[in-house]
Parts: C-alpha cells; structure tokens; sequence
C-alpha cells in the first residue's frame, strides 16, 4: 500500500521505489499486488481499469461509496489496484489538499474493507510511509478487522520527516478498538500515524541501513520511539529500476551510451542539454534535481552557487531542476539574472528532463541534510555522473569519495555553503583530468544498485514473519 507508485503518481522516490520494487519481487516468484489511492492523471486516463470490487465505508458518520479499480493489463509487471472514493480520491494531485487527512483514512479503512472480502488471505501487507500506517494498528486492534489480526504487516519508512499527525478530534473517524491500545496511535499528544505503525507493526524496514541508526538520533520527535523499537528494525538499501533507468536504453536522452562508448555518448547528451540551457560544451556541468526544501540541502543552493561561480571565475554551468519551497524557488530565480551564462534552473516536475540531465551532466550535487536512501545519486552513478554528496544516510551507504582506492564520487561530511563549494571545487579540478574521469565514469556504471541486489532482503524478511 502507498499513496505513490509510478507511472501513475510520482512526487519523488516513495513513487519510483513502489512502482519498481514489486516488479522485481514478482521475478523472485512472490505475487504482488500496490494498492493505491485512485488519481484523475495521465496514466488512469490513458490506460484500462476494471471494477474489482465496490461498496461502501464508514468513516465517522460518512458513509462513503468506493470502487477498487485493477489495471487490466498488468503491464507494469505487477498488479495495480486503486481505489476511487468520489469526492474524495479522484483527484488530479498525491498531496497537500486540505482535507488529506480524511483522503488518506479513507484510503486506508475501504482497503481493509475489501481485504475483508478476500477468500485467500494475503501473506503480509506491506505500508510505505505515514499515509498508510494506520493499517498495521487497525489490523491488529480494530474490532472490525480481527479476522484480519493474524496477517503480518511490515511498514517501510521511506523518510520519516512526514508523520501525518492529525488531532484526537479526528479519532472517531476511526473503527471501534480495544480501548487499552488507543496509545498506539499516540504521540506527544495527537495521533501519529508513523509513530502508530512502528508500534503495531511486526517488522519495519528503513530505506538504507545507515538511516536507521540516524532515525534514533534524528527523526522529528520520534527517535526515542525508534531506540525502544530498534529490534523490529532493518535497513534495507533502495535499488533502481535499470528497466526504466538505463543509459544503453532509456528513450527519453538524445544518445543511448554503455560502458563501451561511455564517453561519446555523454558528451552527445551534454551537448544537446549544453543546447537547451545556453551552457559551454568545454565546461563541466554540476546539476542538482529534487524537491527544493532544507531537507535536501536546497536552502543553502543559491549561497553557494554565488559563492561557486563568484570564485571558479566562468570555469563551471551550474543546472537545477525542482520546485518546493516558495522561499527557495524564488532565492535560486534571481540569480539567473546574475549569471546568464552558467546557471540555469527550471522550476517544475520533469520527468524527461530529469533523465537527459542525469545522461549529459558531469556531477550530480546532493547536499542533503537528511536522505534516507536517495535514488538520484543511483541513478547518477548508473549514467556515469558523478554524485558530490553530503555523507548522511543513503548517501553515506552508497557513494565512497574518490580519494578511497575504490571511490568514484566526491563526499563531504558537515553541511554549509563552504563545503559545498570546496566538493564542487574538487569537482572541476577532476574535469580537467580527462583520463582518471573516463576511468571513473566506466567504475561508476560497473556499480550494481539494482533491485536484484535489494528485492530478496524484503523477501528474506516476509519469510521470516511466515
Ligand atoms: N523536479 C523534478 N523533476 C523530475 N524528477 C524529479 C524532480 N524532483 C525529484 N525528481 C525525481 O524524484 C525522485 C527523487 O527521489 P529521492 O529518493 O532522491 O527523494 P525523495 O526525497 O522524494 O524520496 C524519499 O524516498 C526515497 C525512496 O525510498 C528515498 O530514496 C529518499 O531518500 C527519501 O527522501 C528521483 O527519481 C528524481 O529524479
């Protein structure tokens, strides 16, 4: 269960990691059904759905109709079910309307709904992130629901930033349970829907091991929660989808490219995205792409680009793509003014443009403050970028620095605009060693992070609850 799965809906990497995973696990010999929220997008208008199942759910005094819909062709190797809520779940956007909350309880009791209608039990329910972390604690302790008790549930944090705390006014939205456990749901007084589900679920699963640790450390109120918990724990590291992310294949890049002619076909990509954005082919091209808020470092981008081509003095382009913080979009839109020539940024979701620029950039910067598994820099590395990262969860679990006998990326450990500046700073000097580049691009794309490498943990771990 999810609120994202690509190619339906995809805000960032929960989407990429749900519309990818289960395809893997299917090839494993698992079968895997995503139920997700029902979205008016692209991809539910364009394709086949069949009802599988309608009829109607309580929430509070709201007695709301719903229809499960399955994409007839299974064609994402998986089986795609959502669920439509008229009013309710048919809209065009994932997140962020003012009733999300009810959107996202409604979602998650019309599932259980029509899981209690299944002859054949599922052997676990997987939850990814808050929108569904009810489950695991209504599976267990909702009256409703306890011929349901005896499946396991695993919830998989995919950043636990994001709690969907909602108040206790809400809490009659909710079926009855056993009156002791309603402290499940509780944390620092309202109801937590993370807190809740590392509570009552069997096991939990972060999204790279080094994440787990900091979540004790660092988790937005919840990290004595995750030091009680910690034995129900297991960090497992994201793979990508080398399906859909694949420089010898991908459609959406000027110039396919492999190991063999590496160089050729990067420098083709760089020079149509050179094109695009008005940059000097000669030049070295740092490119940043994700959601633009302090999370991801994107707070101090428009300080250290200024510092950057401030000091390289015209021997760097500088690239960004994202959207997110009104504050920032607007910090990082000025300075377009200021620096014709070497900065360029679109403010926006691009998928398409995401891939040409992982295919024709030099470096991928990722000075994130907090990055539970990060796929970017996998994805990066996959195209023969190289990844400039701030060493914190994910990123410290998959990228080594180039001054390590294995390395093929630029890390740094403490966040501020100096260091940002200095990785960069190391990262031109590199560009102009042709040689050790084209050695460490061929290094980089050698490097497996498929899901063949991450899928069986996850069954490893469904086994153990059997
Ligand atoms: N403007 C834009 N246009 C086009 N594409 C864009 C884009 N902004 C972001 N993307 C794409 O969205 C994805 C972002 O994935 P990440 O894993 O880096 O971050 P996110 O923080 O969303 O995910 C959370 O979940 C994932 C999955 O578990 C963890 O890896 C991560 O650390 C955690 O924060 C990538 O596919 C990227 O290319």
């Amino acid at each position: 269960m999810s609120a994202e799965c690509y190619p339906l809906a995809k805000v960032g990497g929960l989407g990429d990691v749900v519309g990818s995973l289960p395809k893997y696990q299917q090839e494993l010999g698992i079968t895997a059904l995503v139920v997700t929220p029902y979205y008016d997008r692209k991809f539910t208008r364009e394709n086949d759905f069949e009802i599988v199942y309608e009829s109607v759910v309580r929430m509070g005094d709201r007695y709301l109709p719903f229809q499960v819909l399955k994409e007839t062709t299974n064609k994402l190797g998986f089986f795609l079910h959502t669920i439509r809520i008229p009013g309710l779940l048919d809209r065009s956007e994932i997140y962020s309307y003012p009733d999300e909350t009810e959107q996202f309880i409604a979602f998650q009791l019309a599932f259980l709904e029509w899981l209690l209608t299944f002859t054949t039990k599922p052997d676990i329910i997987h939850c990814h992130d808050n929108h569904t972390g009810l489950v695991p604690y209504l599976l267990s302790h909702a009256y409703r629901y306890r011929f349901l008790s005896t499946i396991p549930s695993i919830l998989t944090i995919h950043n636990g930033q994001y709690q969907g705390w909602f108040g206790w006014d809400k809490f009659d939205y909710l079926p009855a349970t056993d009156p002791w456990t309603r402290g499940i749901l509780d944390w620092g007084g309202a109801i937590n829907p993370l807190a809740a589900a590392v509570k009552a679920c069997w096991k939990f699963t972060t999204v790279s091991p080094s994440y787990l640790e900091e979540l004790k450390i660092n988790s937005k109120g919840l990290e004595t929660l995750f030091i009680a918990e910690q034995r129900k724990g297991t960090g497992i590291l994201n793979g990508i989808d080398t399906e859909v992310w694949n420089p010898g294949t991908d459609p959406l890049i000027p110039q396919n490219y492999n190991l063999d002619n590496v160089s050729k076909g990067k420098q083709e990509n760089k020079r149509a995205l050179c094109k695009e954005f008005g940059f000097t082919l000669s030049k070295p091209i740092v490119a940043f792409i994700g959601r633009l808020v302090d999370e991801k470092g994107a707070d101090l981008l428009a300080a250290a680009i200024e510092q950057i081509l401030d000091t390289s003095k015209g021997k760097v382009s500088i690239l960004i793509l994202g959207s997110g913080d009104p504050v920032i979009e607007e910090q990082l839109t000025v300075l377009k003014e200021k620096y014709k020539k070497d900065y360029a940024i679109f403010i926006g979701y691009d998928e398409a443009l995401s891939h040409r620029i992982y295919a024709g950039a030099d470096f991928l910067l990722m000075p994130s403050r907090v990055e539970p598994c990060g796929l970017n820099q996998l994805y990066a590395l996959k195209y023969g970028t190289m990844p400039i990262v701030r060493s914190t969860g994910g990123l410290k679990d998959s990228v080594i620095d180039i001054s390590e006998p294995e390395g093929y990326g630029i890390c740094f450990e403490d966040l501020d605009t100096d260091n940002i500046t200095e990785s960069v700073n190391r990262a031109i000097e590199l560009y102009s060693n042709t040689g050790g580049l084209r050695l460490l691009r061929k290094r980089m794309m050698l490097l497996d992070f498929s899901w063949n490498r991450s899928a069986s943990q996850y069954i490893d771990l469904y086994n153990s609850l059997k």
